[in-house]
Order: C-alpha cells, then structure tokens, then sequence
C-alpha cells in the first residue's frame, strides 16, 4: 500500500506550532512577523493562491498585508512600492506573486526586493547562496517537498531524483536542494528525448510539467516515491496534478495527492521563513 504524502496534515501542524510561536514572540513584548504579498493584475490562479497565503498569515497571527496593484501599472512605480517596504522596518517578508504581466521585468522585481526580506527565496543573492550549499531562504515549493518528505523518512542519499521541469522556482532550485541532500539528480524538460527511459531510473520522481495527469503508470519504476507539483483544471474544471493518480497509486510506495499536497507545504515554508525573518529583524 501506497503512502499517501499529506501536505494538508503537515502544513496544518506545522502552522498550528508557528501559532504558538507568534503568540510566544507576542508575549515576549517583540512586534508580530508582518509579510507583505504583492498581487499585480487579475489572474484567477494567483488570486487563489495569494488568498491561500492571506489565510494561513492571518490563522498564524503575522499581520499580513496584501497590496493589490493594477496590471497597468509601471515597473518603476512598482520598485519604488517595493523600495518603500524594503525600507519599513515593520515588514519582514516581501512576496510579489508570479507571474508578472508582461510589460514588467521579472529579473529586476526579484533583484529590487532586500534579499534579507525575500521569503520567496528568488533573489539572485539567495539563488547563489543555494547553489553553493549555504542557503539562507529557500524556494517555497521545492522547499516545501523536501520538508514533506523529511517527514515521512524518506531518505535521499544516494537515491536518483528525476525532476521534470526545469523553471526557476521549482526545478533547478529543488536540484540543488536534492544536491545538498546528497541525491543524484537529473533533470528532464519538453526538449529531453525519450523520457520514460529518463522516468523509470527514478527512486524519486518529481513532476513539475504543467500539463494534467501527464504522468500515468508506464513512466513510473515499480516503487518510486512519486512528488506531483502541477496544479491543472481538466476538462470537468476539477483540480487535478500533472500525475494521473490513480493509474500510477498502484506501482508507487509514496505519492503526494493534488490538491493537499505539495500546495499547501509551499505556503507553510513561506510562513516558516516569514517567522525566521521576524526573529532575524528583531535581533534573535
Ligand atoms: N512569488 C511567488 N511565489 C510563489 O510561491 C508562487 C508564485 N509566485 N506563483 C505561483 C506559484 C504556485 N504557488 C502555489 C501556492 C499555493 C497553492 C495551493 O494552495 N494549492 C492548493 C489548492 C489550491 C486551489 O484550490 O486551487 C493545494 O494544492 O491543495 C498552489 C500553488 C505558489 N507560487
Ligand atoms: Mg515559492
């Protein structure tokens, strides 16, 4: 039988025990973590996603502001926004949600945001300071999935990881992850020929594709643990990963579910690394 991966279980438990520790800080006469998440424009995905982080800060106790913007808006208004809350001693996290509307550089949204409030872990500082082994803030997905699987002893060392995806917010960072776990690590994208010969060396496989229920049985080694990180609506407008759960559930030993997997760890590491930074700023 299959273990399921909860990541609702554990996200809950975990940000029960951030709960305390913002009630702890409180009582302690230390200012409550404040996260900052900036939303641009009006993508349905985002606005879901960035509701799910307003929740989980507010049911913590962090003071969570979350400041909307126009999707007409300039990029250099937008750094200046983001300049001012860089210099507020009161924020902690800064997040500004991806992706951005296209008139907007990316690269220097991330580089404007102070690398010491950059919960999301995408600036180039924290970027390299995970390549090199030494991470302060870590990516929230793959940090999320290294965090769930930690949970369940499923040990790394050694084991070969086939990540598909190779995006800078889940696949190259979650390598180095894997890397600093002492895994083998290959990562596979739409241009790697033949797949499934990539797939099926995998004890561990991680599919970050973005396309539903991509992965079905055939791709999957007998026993693999199984790591699903696509967020799709089929046809029926039913959530659904890029793994076809129920095709593969038989062959694997452990599988993270869509939704209550690797969702809700992506928002509780966010929370995590916002308490950290609250701690950091505040001279603990
Ligand atoms: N700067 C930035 N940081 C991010 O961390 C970031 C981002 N931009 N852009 C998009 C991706 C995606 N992401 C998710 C967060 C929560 C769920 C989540 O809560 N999922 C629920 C279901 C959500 C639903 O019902 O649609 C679950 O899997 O159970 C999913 C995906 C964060 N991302
Ligand atoms: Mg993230």
């Amino acid at each position: 039988m299959a273990v399921i991966l909860d990541g609702k279980a554990l996200a809950n438990k975990m940000q029960e025990d951030l709960a305390n520790e913002v009630t702890e800080w409180k009582n302690k006469g230390y200012r409550i973590p404040t996260l900052v998440v900036i939303l641009i424009g009006e993508d349905s995905a985002s606005k879901v996603y960035v509701k799910n982080k307003e929740k989980s800060a507010q049911k913590i106790g962090f003071n969570s502001i979350v400041r909307r913007l126009d999707d007409s808006i300039k990029e250099e208004e937008l750094l200046l926004i983001i300049e001012s809350y860089n210099q507020d001693d009161s924020v902690d996290g800064i997040l500004v949600q991806l992706p951005l509307p296209k008139h907007i550089d990316e690269e220097k949204v991330l580089l404007a945001i102070d690398p010491r409030k950059d919960v999301d872990g995408f600036h180039p500082l924290n970027v390299g300071k995970l390549f090199v082994g030494d991470p302060d803030m870590h990516p929230c997905t793959p940090y999320g999935i290294i965090t769930l699987l930690k949970e369940h002893q499923i040990d790394l060392v050694g084991k070969k990881v086939v990540i598909i995806g190779r995006s800078n917010i889940v696949g190259k960072p979650l390598m180095h992850m894997m890397l600093n776990e002492d895994a083998t690590v290959t990562i596979a994208h739409s241009k790697t020929k033949n797949l499934k010969d990539e797939t099926l060396t995998a004890d561990v496989l991680v599919a970050a594709i973005g396309q539903a229920e991509f992965i079905t049985s055939d791709y999957v080694k007998e026993g693999a643990v199984v790591v699903d990180v696509g967020m799709n609506r089929n046809s029926e407008g039913k959530l659904v990963g890029d793994v076809d759960y129920q095709d593969v559930l038989p062959k694997v030993s452990a599988i993270t579910p869509v939704p209550g997997g690797v969702g809700p760890m992506t928002i509780t590491m966010l929370m995590e690394q916002t308490m950290n930074q609250g701690r950091k700023h505040c001279g603990e």
